[in-house]
Parts: structure tokens; sequence; C-alpha cells
């Protein structure tokens, strides 16, 4: 569904990630792991077309994503839609929680008002908060309900693959697990795929089905979440994290 093809970034003069070549096929749940600061986020910003590479390509179904390509990126954005850590960072502060998760219904969808009102109160539902919070800003929320807002804006409009940037370090180790076991649920309930990006290897291995662990910009190992990695960095890191 979506492959980075020899992909590097570079900030401030330093390459900070690749080459990376990495294929996600539909449905897949792919974890990205790894120590702080190695360059997940960077990559999972580039696979969702946030950022432009310093090289290489990121494909869509089996084509080049041409930014300019506007039906493509309509189609591209419906399809991959991210959640970050920085849930108050990601929301407008001065809207309510109901016009949040409506806004990419109205703008990818063709539902009318009374359908997307509906879809939001599904939605709520769905991330477990209660419907009232719909009339409620941002600033009116705890930490873990406005990243369950943010994560029900994304899944409303039932996108096939969803990057997870550490959407549940902020969290509780019980609003981590039960949000976790939701969206794994979720998943293969409505067939979709995930990135999940984290520090945490015990949470990727219950949530996906590979893992990638990243060290420096690279992808030192790319098993299966049921093996154990074989690259002695990503073995250090598997025995730090399981110690
Ligand atoms: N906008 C930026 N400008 C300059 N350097 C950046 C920028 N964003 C990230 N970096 C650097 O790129 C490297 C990779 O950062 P990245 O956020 O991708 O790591 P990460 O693995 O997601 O870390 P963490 O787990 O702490 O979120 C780091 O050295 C970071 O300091």
């Amino acid at each position: 569904m979506i492959a980075l093809e020899e992909m590097t970034q570079v900030y401030a003069g330093q390459r900070v990630l690749g080459p990376v070549n990495l294929v996600l096929e539909a449905g897949e749940r792919v974890a990205l792991v790894g120590a702080s600061g190695e360059g997940k986020s960077t990559l999972a910003r580039l696979l969702l077309g946030l950022e432009r590479p310093a090289s290489g390509r990121l494909m869509f179904d089996g084509s080049v994503l041409d930014r300019r390509a506007r039906p493509v990126m309509r189609t591209f954005r419906r399809q991959v839609q991210g959640v970050f850590q920085d849930a108050p960072g990601a929301v407008n502060p001065r809207h309510r929680v109901e016009r949040i998760i409506s806004e990419p219904l109205e703008h990818l969808t063709s539902l009318d008002r009374s359908a997307r009102q509906a879809r939001v109160m599904a939605m709520l539902a769905a991330v477990q908060l209660p419907t009232e919070l719909a009339s409620r800003l941002p600033h009116q929320l705890s930490g873990g309900q406005l990243q369950r807002v943010c994560l029900a804006r994304a899944l409303a409009i039932e996108p096939a693959l969803l990057v997870c940037d550490e959407v549940t370090s902020g969290l509780d180790t019980i609003l981590q697990v039960a949000l976790g076991d939701w969206l794994l649920a979720h998943c293969r309930q409505q067939r979709m795929g995930l990135v999940f990006v984290t520090h945490d290897l015990r949470l990727a291995r219950r949530l996906c089905d590979r893992l990638v662990v990243i060290e420096r910009g690279v992808i030192l190992d790319d098993v299966r979440a049921h093996q154990s990695c074989t690259h002695p960095a990503a073995m250090a890191l598997e025995a730090a994290v399981l110690t």
C-alpha cells in the first residue's frame, strides 16, 4: 500500500534518517521501535507525507505520491491518517470536540451534517468517551481524553492505515493497555493497517505483527512480532526493555 524508497532526511545539515526502504502491505500492523531520538517520528512524518524528504520517494498504491496532484493527495489523506503524542498541539484550542472530530468528515467525505453528527457521537462512544464531551473545549479535557478525541478524529473517516506516534506514552498503564487493546480490535474489525511508533517493545508485540527496529536513522531489524530480534544492537535494546 505504501512504500518508502531510499528515503533520507536531513535537518540542519545532518542526516537523521536513512536511506530507508520500507514496504507496508494493506492491513499490516507494524511497530516502529527504537530508543529516543533515533528517527522514529521522522520516519512517521515522512510516511504521512507531512514533510519533504531530502531524497527518496514515497509510493502510494504503486505510484509516486505527488503532492501537487490534488485528487491523489485527497485519496491519500482519506486513507492514511496520523495521530501524535502532542494532542494539545494537534487541535484548535477554540474548537469544541464535536467540531474537531467532524472537520475531516467535512473535507474528506460526502456525509451531510446530520450523518457527520451521528458519526462524531459513534466515534466518541467507540473510544469510550461520554458523548457529553462533544460540547467541551480541548482545555476542558484530560490529556488521555484529548488523546482519544484525536484518535476518534483520525478513525472517523475510516482510514486504511493509521500511523500512531507515541499515542499512549502520556497515559497511565491501565489506559495504555485498554486503548491498545481497543485499537487492536478496531484494526481487526475494520481490516485497518497500523504503524505504531513506540519505545515500548511489549506494547509493540501486543499490538503488531511486525517489528521494525530503528537506530541512528536506519532500520536495524525487521522481524515478525513473535520472533526475537536478530541484529546485536536490536537484541541489546530488546534485553534492556525486557529487563
Ligand atoms: N525539526 C527538526 N530539526 C532539527 N533536528 C530534528 C528535527 N526533528 C528531529 N530532529 C532530530 O532528528 C533526530 C531524530 O528525531 P526523531 O524525533 O525522529 O526521533 P524519535 O526516535 O522519534 O525520538 P523520540 O522517541 O524521543 O520521539 C533527533 O536527533 C532529533 O534531534
